[in-house]
């Protein structure tokens, strides 16, 4: 391998495996150093494919996303580094995919657990290559002033403390990624600074060894000589066993395998080796200022790096400031251990058998309703779901659903024909009767008022049920809050109107929007857990209208299916079924 400087200000990288800290983390780099382009020039998120957003100091830019290796490397061949951020079981085979592309020449592989054997394949491929492989099981590395990988050299603010944004003269290479950031600091204490750092990684097969990247700095001028070394782990000696260092993967059983031994034949190679790892940090000192007292170090011109502007979120956790919110919401909280309806945790909704109606009960009118107001309300949802394929909403349904659309174009199309024709009426009626009897209108004085106006009244006349065949959905209801409700005067009032209407025409009955109108007003005003103004405003806002969207939901969805499930051609309306006219 050998040869010199792996990275620079220019170099650029794949992200393979979307993860978004270690990524901004490497644009935050970027920025401090002041490079003009990302560092991350594209990512790739197996399978997916855009953009994704990130920051880039103060500005967001959006780095793409690609579905391949192969289409990230065509669409960047100048982005020659390959940072695999995936799992060890996927590891081995994206960094091979990685390496058999013409554009990568660096491949950085972060997973600790990627199996020997194939850690050994993928070596063995990049040394036929000449491609250098850094992993696995590393943190990755760092060109101080211009390229950075992942999450090498930890926060933001120990990447300023240990002065990383600008080339020092110091070359730095480790196993282990946690001692880099120990020792980036120790050499940014007692030089001026790190030029390169690189963690080969824990595991006992590295891609890149020690050695190989100590050669490659002999070839970089700018990285100084002599070499300081400390072999970690003399204190192997103390135990009776074999130690195996796990992250340094390292044995230490014979004496040829202690730390001591490794340490003696550096210092016999002519590096500096201290006597225990407290000395390392002099000894890298004292190596210094005996380079720089000769002039042979050249001053290191010291820059202020530029402030990266805090995340809002990391900013308002500390109180530091503070933003107005966007949106308001009263009725439910998903923030906790348990969603919440209007406070009440959904594990007492559900062992306390709390029905769809209570459930209704609490996100629309944020409150327990008793039982048999909210048995009302699924009343209402039951009789109300579906009434047979011709009305407007089914028709419309089954029209778009037999169009090939979707679930959900199907079941708005069939809901958009709720208005005040069909289905709509529900809010119109509680108005009108509640403004009739709390005015104390006599049933003529309502109905005849209402004519004067040209206005019909809502909740009476059905095109098929009359005097002699009433609806029987009404029926049901008015036995229900006969037995139920606590008082029905609104019910028996809108039952004086419809007598009076039924003296004018036999098809003026009331129907179910009628029926579901008045008594819930008697829901309401007899319950006694709304106030006056409160009704005022459930009847202003049209909550009712929301009872039979919802009841008629359920039965759009279910026609929906059926003409899926019947596997329905397109329809088309009989051409002799069209009055053609001018
Ligand atoms: C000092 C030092 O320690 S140096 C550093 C040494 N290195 C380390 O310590 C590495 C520690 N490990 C890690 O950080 C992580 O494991 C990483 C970044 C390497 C990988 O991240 P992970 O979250 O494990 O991987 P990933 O996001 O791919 O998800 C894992 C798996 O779940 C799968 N997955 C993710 N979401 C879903 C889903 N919704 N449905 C099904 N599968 C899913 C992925 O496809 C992946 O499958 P694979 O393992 O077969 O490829």
């Amino acid at each position: 391998m050998a040869t010199g400087q792996l990275f620079s200000k220019t170099t650029q990288a794949l992200f393979y495996n979307y993860k978004q800290l270690p990524i901004q983390r490497m644009l935050d780099f970027d920025f401090l150093c002041g490079r003009e382009t990302p560092s991350v020039a594209g990512i790739i998120n197996p399978g997916s494919d855009g953009f994704q957003k990130l920051f880039f100091g103060q500005e967001e830019i959006a780095i793409p996303v690609h579905p391949t290796i192969e289409a990230a490397c065509n669409a960047h061949p100048t982005a020659d580094v390959f940072i695999n951020f995936a799992s060890f079981r996927s590891a081995a085979a994206s960094s091979m995919s990685a390496l058999k592309q013409p554009t990568i020449r660096v491949v950085a592989i972060i997973a600790e657990g990627v199996p020997e054997s194939d850690a050994k394949q993928l070596i063995s491929y990049a040394r036929a290559n000449n491609k250098v492989i850094i992993g696995p099981a590393t943190v990755g590395g760092i060109q101080a002033g211009a390229f950075k990988i992942g999450d090498t050299a930890g926060t933001i603010d120990n990447i300023i403390q240990c002065k990383l944004y600008r080339p020092g003269s110091v070359g730095f290479v480790s196993k282990s990624g946690g001692m880099s950031n120990e020792l980036y600091n120790t050499i940014a204490r007692v030089t001026d600074g790190i030029y390169e750092g690189i963690a080969i990684g824990g595991d006992v097969f590295p891609g890149s060894t020690l050695s190989d990247h100590i050669l490659r700095f002999n070839n970089i001028p700018q990285v100084q000589k002599p070499v300081v070394a400390w072999v970690s782990g003399t204190c192997a000696r103390l135990f009776k066993s074999e130690v195996q260092f796990g992250h340094a993967g390292a044995k230490s059983g014979g004496e040829l395998e202690s730390a001591q031994a490794k340490n003696q034949a550096l210092r016999e190679a002519g590096a500096i080796v201290p006597t225990s790892y407290e000395a390392l940090e002099s000894a890298i000192k004292e190596t210094f200022d005996k380079l720089a007292e000769e002039g042979k170090i050249s001053p290191v011109t010291e820059i202020t790096p530029p402030p990266i502007p805090e995340d809002l979120k990391t900013a308002i956790k500390s109180g530091k400031v503070r933003a107005p919110t966007h949106i308001i919401s009263t009725i439910s909280d998903d923030r906790g251990e348990e969603p919440c309806y209007a406070g009440v945790p959904m594990s007492t909704i559900i062992e306390q058998g709390y029905g769809v109606g209570d459930v209704i009960s609490l996100l629309w009118f944020k409150r327990s309703l008793p039982r048999y107001c909210t048995q009302f309300i699924e009343i209402c949802i039951m009789l109300c779901a579906d009434h047979g394929p011709c009305v407007s909403g089914a028709h419309n349904s089954i029209v778009t659903a037999r169009a090939g659309k979707d679930l959900v174009s199907s079941l708005v199309s069939g809901l958009l024909t709720i208005g005040p024709r069909f289905g709509g009426a529900i809010d119109d009626a509680a108005r009108y009767f509640k403004d009739a009897y709390d005015r104390g209108l006599t049933p003529y004085e309502f109905v005849e008022g209402m004519k004067k106006k040209g206005i019909r009244v809502p909740g009476i006349g059905h095109r098929i049920k009359s005097r002699d065949n009433r609806d029987k959905r009404v029926q049901l209801l008015q036995k229900y809050a006969h037995t139920h409700f606590p008082s029905v005067k609104y019910m028996e009032y809108a039952v004086q109107v419809e007598t009076y209407t039924l003296s004018k025409a036999n098809n003026l009955v009331m129907n179910v929007d009628g029926a579901i109108g008045s008594l819930f007003l008697d829901l309401l005003s007899g319950s006694g857990m709304f106030t006056k103004q409160e009704i005022d405003e459930i009847v202003e806002i049209g909550y009712l209208n929301g009872l039979f969207v919802l009841a008629r939901s359920i039965g759009l969805i279910g026609h929906t299916f059926d003409q899926k499930r019947l596997k329905q051609p397109l329809y088309r309306h009989p051409w002799e079924d069209v009055l053609y006219t001018k």
